[in-house]
């Protein structure tokens, strides 16, 4: 009775937050690191569902490049990121595709729906959600020269339908994208999850764009969880790359927020997925936490 006290007495402080994000779509990029713990997956999902049942339109974009690493292991193939971005060979790309489509994707609609919640499970495929061409990516050579690297079936996104996504949403479904496109010829493309996030939630108009991540948001020293960078504006960001300050995997995450701000997506959020609850954290207190990424 007295946690049934206690948990109500959470909601009416949280009730002014409900109202304010009633209706409105917030896209939630969960990330491999952040998902590896079982009782944090568990916290994350469950902040879905209750956004869901308050109102709210979350939509979650999965990774899960720590479990495609271990699979490639299994196999024998080491992993080499350029740029925070998979080189994804042919081979590589099946894998991808087993890992995030077959496996993942069904594991977080299962948790989903056995928390009380319903999830229907996409990849970009699925009414052509991603459509995409190769990227190549440039990299700067030991000697300072900027060059161009061949990174295999890594995509851009050259297109989002997101028609299949609002179905889902207005049919009171939380959607759960995989970060796999098709290209021209029906070829599947690797996309890094962060950018997938940033361009659907561009896509959807949502209001919040929150990725999980496993540190405690951009720091100015990575050496220093105390330098975390409350505020960050998009004009700082090309400067911060430049000097090697925001560098692997964060890299995707702040271009992602740029995508979606240029999208019109109100406000990103880089958040610490190893606090339980971070998402919430976000939405319903004042002072919020992490990194906001603002224009
Ligand atoms: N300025 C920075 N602040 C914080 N982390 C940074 C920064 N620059 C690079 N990183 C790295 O980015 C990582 C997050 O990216 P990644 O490992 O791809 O996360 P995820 O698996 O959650 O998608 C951090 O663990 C950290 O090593
Ligand atoms: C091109 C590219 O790098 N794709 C990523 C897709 C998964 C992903 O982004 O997972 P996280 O969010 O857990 O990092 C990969 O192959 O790892």
């Amino acid at each position: 009775m007295l946690k049934a006290l206690e948990r109500a007495s959470v909601l009416v402080e949280a009730l002014p937050y409900i109202k304010k994000f009633y209706g409105k779509t917030v896209v939630i990029k969960y990330g491999g690191h952040a998902m590896i713990n079982p009782e944090l997956k568990e916290a994350v999902l469950t902040d879905a569902v209750l956004m869901k049942y308050v109102g709210m339109n979350p939509v979650i974009v999965h990774g899960g490049g720590p479990e495609i690493t271990g699979m490639l292991k299994r196999v024998g193939k080491e992993s080499r990121f350029v740029g925070g971005l998979r080189v994804t060979d042919a081979e590589t790309m099946e894998i991808v595709e087993m890992v995030l489509v077959g496996k993942i994707n069904k594991e977080i609609v299962t948790r989903i729906n056995r928390i009380g919640g319903r999830a229907v499970g996409l990849s970009g495929k699925d009414g052509d959600l991603f459509q995409a061409v190769k990227k190549y990516r440039k990299v700067r050579t030991p000697d300072g020269r900027d060059e161009v690297a061949d990174i295999g079936f890594v995509g851009d996104i050259s297109r989002v339908n997101s028609g299949i996504v609002s179905i889902v949403i207005n049919e009171g479904y939380i959607p759960v994208v995989a970060p796999v496109a098709v290209g021209a010829e029906g070829q599947s493309y690797n996309i890094n999850a962060d950018y997938a996030a940033g361009r659907l939630a561009a896509a959807l108009g949502a209001d919040k764009l929150v990725i999980l991540t496993d540190v405690e948001g951009i720091l100015a020293d990575r050496n220093d969880p105390a330098s975390i960078i409350s505020v960050l504006h998009l004009n700082e960001v090309a400067s911060l790359i430049e000097q090697g300050k925001i560098d692997g995997g964060m890299i995707p995450k702040v271009e992602c927020c740029t995508d979606a701000l240029a999208g019109g997506v109100n406000t990103t959020h880089i958040l610490d997925g190893r606090v339980p609850h971070s998402i919430l954290l976000e939405l319903f207190t004042d002072q919020g936490i992490g990194t906001m990424v603002q224009k």
